[in-house]
């Protein structure tokens, strides 16, 4: 069984990335922390502990983290994720509240209290909380087992032309994470941008027939609107689920050993992964990107999670 923390902005695909975590048996959800990013800290530690409602997660701590980047401003994405930063959906209140710590030191306890190589850190959200734990208690990075994260992109941006929203909404954070010396997998929109929602992903959904499943649904619904209109995709691409499918399972994608480093300041590449392809690669290299998606694979992950979450009412 793989022992995960989860650091995430929900955020629908964060909400799925949630679910699969959850209800995928290779996987032990040991903690969940928020930060700022699609929206405010507030709004996603709110959706956060609603998904847990959703679900019934119980017996795992929520705290929620940074409320802003270490040194920039604020930048949300309600053109994805709306208002709420879970549109779409009626949320459900909380079961429990939000845990006393702040994420920070629960993701050093965390991994202080667990042997060492045991803990995955799945970041799905800007690094802001990486980052400062591994200046708080730097142990916990040779104690990590790996870091895989959704972020960034060798080959594309969103939030602009070169930049992936995570990774530009707190570049500084970003290339703290990136070069400390854990061992790294970038799942990037070079891969994400594969695992979209079609048609037929949507339809074996919605044959769960579940509430969980429905929640799903109205999840996909509103992003797929959102992205359509916002970014011109046919489909929706389910970002943060890949992170954690490349932990239950790393050979539903292929990944590249290379170095990648964080662009601090450039005008037009601010927030850029820069992958460096020529080979070979240094022998420290510590990061790998994700190239080449399994896209029925991955989407029979998710479908098998909702199946074992089963009716939540
Ligand atoms: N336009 C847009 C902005 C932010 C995100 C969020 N950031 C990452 C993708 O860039 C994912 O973690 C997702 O939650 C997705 C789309
Ligand atoms: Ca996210």
């Amino acid at each position: 069984v793989k022992k995960i923390i989860l650091d995430c902005d929900p955020g629908h695909d964060d909400a799925i990335a949630m679910l699969l975590a959850h209800g995928n048996p290779n996987i032990e959800l040991l903690a969940v922390t928020t930060v700022v990013g699609n929206q405010t800290l507030e709004k996603v530690t709110r959706n956060a502990l609603a998904v847990a409602r959703i679900a019934n997660i119980t017996g795992v701590p929520f705290a929620a983290g940074s409320a802003r980047p270490l040194i920039r401003q604020i930048e949300i994405a309600p053109d994805i994720h709306g208002d709420s930063g879970l549109d779409g959906p009626v949320l459900p209140e909380p079961a429990f509240d939000v845990d006393s710590r702040h994420a920070v030191d629960l993701i050093i306890e965390t991994i202080m209290s667990h042997p060492p190589k045991t803990v995955t850190i799945v970041p799905t959200a800007g690094l802001t909380n990486i980052a400062l734990a591994a200046r708080l208690e730097p142990r916990i990075v040779e104690r990590v087992k790996e870091v895989v994260l959704m972020g960034g992109g060798y080959h594309v941006g969103n939030w602009s032309a070169v930049a992936e929203f995570n990774i530009k909404i707190d570049p500084e954070a970003a290339h703290i994470v990136f070069n400390e010396k854990w061992p790294l997998t970038m799942v990037g929109l070079d891969l994400t941008h594969q695992a979209l929602a079609t048609p037929d992903v949507v339809e074996k959904i919605r044959a769960v027939g579940t509430n969980p499943a429905k929640f799903v649904l109205e999840l996909l619904e509103f992003f797929g609107t959102m992205y359509k209109s916002a970014q011109g995709f046919d489909y929706p691409p389910v970002h943060d689920p890949c992170a954690v499918a490349y932990v239950i399972d790393p050979s539903v994608m292929t990944t590249q050993k290379v170095p990648v480093d964080i662009e601090l300041t450039g005008t037009l590449t601010l927030g850029m992964t820069v992958a460096d392809f020529r080979s070979p690669p240094p022998a420290d290299c510590h990061t790998q990107v994700a190239v080449k998606l399994d896209h029925q694979r991955f989407w029979d992950l998710v479908v098998d999670a909702l199946e074992r979450i089963g009716e939540v009412k």
